[in-house]
């Protein structure tokens, strides 16, 4: 928030959008430092929305470097739904939190919608991620006592979202995931796949560009794992959202428009 905050004093400065001229890193990120507004108002993609470029990652582990990406390279291009493969352990949540700005590559590039994520502090990171992004996990991160339509509006609260805007998305999101009918029921009224839907729900009201998911099919049987992966299709669709996803289940990987298999920190 304090770089929010110091950004908003400055914004008068930079009032004009990012422009072809400003094709190298350091000039997007003077654009992003100056005003956030055009983090958020960025040209449509013309290519990937997200391209990662030769990234390692390497964590300290009792005073040894323990090597968990090995050299990364892969795109994400708009409205494709993209899957990360691999064994337990073979670095798919580590490229994830990446992509997702959570975390930082110890070397390589990360660029979202030319933004460089490498370059970028946290806060910096946060705002875009905030903006543009939507997470998905493996246990459906609902809040117990709010309905349905509580935790769809409470995530559009949370991205400031100005409240006359709440009803009507709020149940647009539902019905697009097939709750309209489920509205106000609780999570615990709700299957698990149909609580995973409420979490894609959430994870979409705000419009995001891209929406990551981490082993979203994991807790849920088949039938339930395909009911997911339809939602996943529709939603590119009438959102024009992107989708980069985790698993491990190879019963659902015919969905995907590209995987990429990772073993032990590289793509095979
Ligand atoms: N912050 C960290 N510090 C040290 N080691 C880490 C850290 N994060 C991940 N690792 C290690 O990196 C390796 C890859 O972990 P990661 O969670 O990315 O694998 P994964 O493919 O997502 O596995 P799973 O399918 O079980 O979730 C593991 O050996 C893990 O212990």
């Amino acid at each position: 928030m304090a770089w929010f905050k110091k950004s908003k004093s400055q914004m008068a400065v930079a009032q004009n959008a990012i422009t072809p001229e400003m094709e190298d890193s350091a000039a997007l990120e003077a654009a992003v430092t100056l005003n956030p507004a055009k983090v958020e108002e960025a040209p449509v993609e013309k290519g990937p929305i997200l391209t990662v470029e030769a990234v390692e990652r390497t964590f300290q582990v009792g005073g040894s470097p323990l090597h968990v990406l090995k050299g990364i390279d892969m795109e994400l291009q708009p409205t494709q739904l993209v899957m990360l493969r691999g064994r337990s352990g073979s670095g798919k949540t580590t490229l994830l939190n990446m992509i997702g700005g959570l975390d930082q590559p110890s070397k390589g590039h990360i660029f979202f919608r030319g933004l460089p994520f490498h370059d970028m502090s946290d806060d910096e990171r946060t705002v875009v991620r905030r903006k543009q992004m939507g997470f998905i996990f493996q246990a459906f991160a609902l809040m117990p006592l709010l309905s349905a339509y509580e935790n769809v509006e409470l995530s559009l609260r949370m991205a400031g979202v100005p409240g006359n805007q709440w009803k009507e998305r709020v149940t647009e999101c539902l019905e697009l995931v097939g709750l309209g009918k489920r509205m106000h029921h609780r999570p615990f009224e709700l299957s698990g796949g149909e609580q995973q839907r409420v979490a894609i729900a959430k994870a979409i009201a705000h419009k995001p560009k891209l929406l990551l998911a981490d082993e979203p099919t994991a807790e849920l049987d088949s039938q339930m794992a395909a009911q997911v992966m339809n939602v996943f299709r529709t939603i590119i669709q009438t959102e024009q959202v992107t989708i980069c996803m985790t698993t491990h289940d190879p019963t659902i990987l015919e969905v995907a428009d590209h995987v990429y298999e990772m073993v032990d920190g590289k793509f095979i």
